[in-house]
């Protein structure tokens, strides 16, 4: 059993830490850089190292949760796959719940849904219609912002659900690609490690 705080809470308790006194840099060494992966010219950033360590995971979490403990916020909304495992860990740390943005064909009706542009084709994101009803207060959350048509699609989709997103958290953004130019100017967008 670990030693207690002041506050007499086990120092292990998940309250996040303020984001000045996270080492967020020191992430990127669990972040492996894969070329040419999936296709010809990509530079793959893969998290999967970063997610197996129990400390360093921890402290990507707290980062990101650390810029809205104070905001107010009502849900966490993930984008599949990879946003699934930042956001729900996200929604716990901040003591809300969590809706997945899904892929088509994974969840049953009623829904409403976006369709967004890719580089090659399109692609659509689904969601459980009225889960955000009454204007809930939302953040979005996915691992990678790359052209951003993704995480552009993820507001739009709580819009319709009937949230109000607050913000959105990355991991990882892929500054090169200019996806921050597809997100609204007036909403936070924050990521931790820009590459
Ligand atoms: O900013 P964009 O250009 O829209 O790209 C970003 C998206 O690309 C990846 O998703 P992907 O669908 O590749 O896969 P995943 O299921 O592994 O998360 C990533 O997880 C983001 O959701
Ligand atoms: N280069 C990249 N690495 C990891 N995930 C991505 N999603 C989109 N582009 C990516």
């Amino acid at each position: 059993m670990p030693p207690a705080d002041d506050a007499g809470r086990p120092a292990s308790t998940p309250v996040a830490a303020p984001v000045d006194e996270l080492d967020v840099d020191a992430l990127r060494a669990w972040i492996l850089d894969v070329p040419n992966f999936p296709s010809a010219g990509v530079l793959f950033r893969d998290v999967t190292p970063m997610l197996a360590d129990a400390e360093a995971f921890g402290r990507c979490i707290d980062a990101l949760a650390a810029p809205w403990q104070d905001a107010g916020v009502e849900a966490v909304c993930g984008i599949e796959s990879r946003g699934f495992i930042f956001g729900a860990a996200l929604a716990r740390r901040l003591e809300v719940g969590f809706v997945p943005l899904r892929k088509p064909g994974k969840l049953p009706p009623p829904l409403v849904e976006v369709e967004y542009a890719l580089e090659y084709g399109r692609d659509r994101l689904q969601a459980r219609s009225g889960i955000l009803d009454g204007g809930l207060r939302t953040l979005i959350v996915d691992d990678v912002l790359a052209t951003g048509g993704t995480l552009a699609a993820a507001h739009e989709l709580v819009t319709r659900l009937g949230g109000l997103t607050v913000g959105a958290g990355v991991v990882i953004e892929l500054s090169a690609l200019g996806g921050r130019a597809r997100w609204p100017r007036e909403l936070p967008l924050r990521a931790l490690l820009d590459y």
